[in-house]
């Protein structure tokens, strides 16, 4: 069952030098898939995660979720949509440093106005699977990036989303935490059969993903498909930037 179709959706920015950021994008993801999206800097990476996160409006083409067209919504309907159906999961965590880690994690929920005991018991839940029980009375400041990401991504599911968007999650990250980061999205894709598309420039952590799909200069460009071994996957990404060209990764630093 497809859980997201992007069909020919283009994007161009207005102003005095109109830009075709993108071009006749067509895909699916299906149910439990992971999907990574990748490309050079420019390509429209971010354009194409805003339009299906509807940040952001297409110039033509649709986006559905479910058979639905968020982009048909409006006002506060279309916060609620986005408030229940979707998660996100940033580069930069964004997490709100006035609140606890616990009360940034509820925020979904607490918007939705849930019963208190619900809220307790699936922040309870959420918070021993991905090992961040310990620290939920603490700020955001107090917290390493990679807790902060592990709470970010608790956020992110704790009202079972439809779709989980990532936009370069392990982007602030060291390498110790950008696997511990990537182990616990495949762990939740796993074992909740999560639907999940990542932006990512990092071909390791695109290796954690089922698929790969590539763009160049605002158009479809390529896609891979991962078999048993996430070692031979991270090969196939490597061969496929290599193929793309531009400055979208920096291979002397990457490390599996
Ligand atoms: N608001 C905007 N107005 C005009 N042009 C824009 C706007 N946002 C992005 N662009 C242009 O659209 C193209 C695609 O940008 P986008 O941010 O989607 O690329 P990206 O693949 O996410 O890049 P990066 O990897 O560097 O984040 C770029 O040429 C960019 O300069």
């Amino acid at each position: 069952m497809d859980v997201l179709k992007v069909n020919h959706l283009s994007k161009v920015y207005g102003g005095k030098v109109p830009h075709q950021a993108l071009s006749d994008i067509s895909f699916s993801i299906q149910q439990g898939e992971f999907v990574g999206i990748m490309g050079p800097s420019g390509s429209g990476k971010t354009t194409l995660l805003n339009l299906i996160a509807t940040i952001d409006t297409p110039t033509s083409g649709e986006v559905q979720l479910h058979g639905k067209r968020p982009h048909q919504l409006k006002g506060p309907n279309l916060a609620r949509f986005r408030r229940r159906k979707l998660g996100f999961v940033f580069q930069d965590f964004n997490l709100l440093d006035t609140l606890t880690v616990g009360e940034n994690i509820v925020l979904p929920l607490t918007l939705d106005r849930k019963d208190v005991k619900e809220i307790e018991q699936k922040l309870k839940d959420v918070a021993e699977r991905l090992d961040i029980a310990e620290i939920l009375d603490k700020r955001t400041y107090e917290i390493s990036g990679g807790q902060k990401q592990r709470a970010a991504i608790a956020r992110a599911i704790i009202h079972e989303p439809s779709l989980l968007l990532a936009d370069e999650p392990t982007g602030n990250l060291d390498s110790k935490a950008s696997h511990i980061v990537m182990e616990t999205m495949e762990a939740i894709n796993e074992q909740d059969g999560a639907t999940m598309m990542m932006v990512t420039h990092d071909p390791v952590a695109a290796s954690y993903c089922h698929r790969v799909i590539f763009i160049k200069d605002g158009e479809l460009f390529n896609e891979i498909h991962r078999g048993e071994h996430r070692q031979t996957f991270f090969q196939q990404i490597i061969d496929v930037l290599s193929l793309l060209g531009g400055n979208s990764h920096d291979l002397s630093s990457v490390r599996l």
